[in-house]
């Protein structure tokens, strides 16, 4: 009997298209493809750590922002609550029409599907750009590449954006959207102080809602997407963010030594504690890892909204929250320091947190 050959399969010959997207001329929506490169396999080491997936009737909790001016303590203690236990909750009646999140998910598909001669001149590694693509860390420190595509826009840093730097596709509602982010940033960030028992104020004034960068992730439909992630395993390197997703699902988040999916819902929006508000709290929030699948259908779209410090500014503890048996967890640090640390030991690693301890 004949024996077919059977050529062991080369994923370097798919690399062509992915030196490009290396090189910055191409997004993974690019590339059609029905193997993944090797670069975004999975390693070993991070299989190997991987943690299982509680999928039984458990959902990180759904916070009801309505009738504000009546439930507001309960609405507080709801946020302390969550913020202390999980580092996330969704958020429904946050007052962002639904309108708005359905045009704004719509605007990533239009920016990342547009032609690429139309999307080239958006993908720069220059750090000054306040509107870039595809800088995916990873690719930097030897671990396994994002199966995603990102649009990156510094809407606020504290000034805010020109308009004119910011794509024609979705222009009206990145500013439309990016606006109201703002408000419920500005909310978000009285209710986060009076959860930690400081006045109304206090956060506002450390600048924790002064920068703001908006992301348009993109998680094309991936051929094998057990061998890859959309997002590795990390915390966000932020106070922290409010992220919108589609309906497609993916996102999963760490409690009590499990992924936990989080589940799609129309409308709500999603909005989870940052390592800087772990280490101003002293450790009183808590930052979460939170990772996303890859998907065999797709793509996916998510919008992070990351309300991030000032960078040259100096952060440590609150001193209002120490007291003998909650002494001072951290060292003060600037935002650049810290973010430097966070690069260095990249997605999918230890807490950046760790190395800031006291
Ligand atoms: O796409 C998502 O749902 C989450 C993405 C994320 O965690 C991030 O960009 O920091
Ligand atoms: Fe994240």
């Amino acid at each position: 009997m004949e024996v077919p050959e059977v050529l062991p399969f080369d994923r370097n010959n798919e690399l062509k298209a992915f030196d490009d997207m290396k090189a910055g001329v191409k997004g993974l929506v690019d590339t059609r493809i029905e193997k993944i490169p090797q670069m975004f396999i999975r390693t070993l080491d991070e299989l190997a750590k991987d943690l299982p997936v509680h999928d039984e009737g458990i959902e990180i909790p759904m916070i009801d922002m309505g009738c504000m001016d009546h439930r507001r303590k309960d609405i507080i203690d709801e946020i302390r609550h969550a913020s202390k236990t999980w580092g996330f909750f969704q958020l429904s009646n946050h007052g962002i029409p639904l309108i708005v999140t359905k045009e704004m998910i719509e605007g990533v598909h239009k920016f990342h599907e547009q032609d690429m001669e139309t999307k080239k001149q958006f993908y720069t590694k220059d750090p000054s750009s306040k509107v870039n693509c595809n800088v995916i860390i990873d690719l930097y420190n030897g671990k396994s590449a994002d199966w995603r595509d990102t649009f990156r826009c510094q809407f606020l840093s504290p000034d805010p954006i020109n308009p004119q730097e910011l794509p024609d596709t979705c222009r009206d509602i990145i500013l439309e959207y990016g606006k109201r982010i703002i408000s419920l940033g500005d909310t978000l960030t009285e209710l986060f102080s009076e959860a930690l028992g400081i006045s109304k104020d206090h956060l506002k004034g450390m600048d924790c809602n002064q920068c703001l960068t908006i992301n348009g992730n993109y998680y094309p439909a991936c051929p094998e997407p057990e061998l890859t992630l959309g997002t590795k395993n990390h915390a966000d390197p932020v106070f922290f963010t409010i992220l919108l997703q589609d309906h497609i699902g993916g996102l999963q988040v760490l409690h009590q030594s499990s992924w936990i999916n989080v589940k799609p819902i129309p409308g709500a929006l999603i909005v989870n504690i940052g390592d800087f508000l772990q280490l101003i709290s002293n450790d009183k929030f808590k930052s979460v890892e939170h990772r996303v699948l890859a998907n065999r259908v797709g793509p996916r779209v998510s919008v992070p909204c990351f309300f991030k410090p000032n960078s040259t500014k100096l952060y440590g503890p609150i001193k209002e929250l120490f007291s003998e048996e909650n002494p001072r967890v951290y060292k003060d640090a600037t935002y650049k320091e810290y973010y430097e640390h966070f690069l260095s030991v990249g997605l999918g690693g230890e807490s950046a947190l760790n190395y800031f301890k006291v």
